[in-house]
């Protein structure tokens, strides 16, 4: 199965783009993880917010492969722990259809994007950077992978 983050945004800091590899690189064979970006609208001063998310949701839900599963991420979706996303990572891997897991930008998500949800992941009440919501949803999804893998990466 592959798993695609979609995340509004580019051109991280290093620091982003290092973290997010580290754990990239660590999925393999049966389970692929890949990033797609996508350019956020300029907010300059008069900016028209509404236009910016309008277009930022389009070009989300464009890069999605058609029959995808598509998950967002928002504060206000439902907490998992780590049993909990393993346990969801084996239900999608069943389910047979690729995973898209959708990230906004600093404004969220485009109602659309939220419309084509079929599950809403929230990783914390608080909200979190977008930068850093790509992180840590791929430690996550490596972590869920280690409990059904039996890699001593997690431990309880
Ligand atoms: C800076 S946040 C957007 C904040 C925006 N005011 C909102 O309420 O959606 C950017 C994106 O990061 C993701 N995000 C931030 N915090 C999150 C959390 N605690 N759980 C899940 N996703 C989160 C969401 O996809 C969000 O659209």
């Amino acid at each position: 199965m592959r798993i695609q983050l979609v995340a509004v945004g580019t051109k991280m800091p290093a620091w982003v783009e290092t973290g997010y590899r580290e754990y990239e690189r660590r999925f393999s064979g049966d389970l692929v993880l890949s990033l797609t970006e996508i350019p956020a609208g300029k907010r300059g001063k008069n900016a028209d917010i509404k236009r910016i998310l309008q277009k930022e949701g389009e070009l989300t839900l464009n890069a999605v492969p058609k029959g995808n599963k598509i998950v967002t991420l928002e504060v206000t979706g439902k907490a998992l722990t780590t049993p909990d996303l393993a346990q969801h990572l084996a239900a999608w891997q069943m389910d047979g259809r690729d995973i898209s897991l959708l990230i906004g930008g600093p404004e969220g998500l485009a109602p659309e994007c939220i419309q084509a949800s079929e599950q809403k992941w929230s990783l914390s009440a608080l909200t979190l950077p977008h930068p850093l919501v790509r992180i840590i949803v791929a430690e996550s999804l490596y972590r869920a992978w280690s409990v059904n893998a039996n890699h001593p990466y997690h431990r309880e």
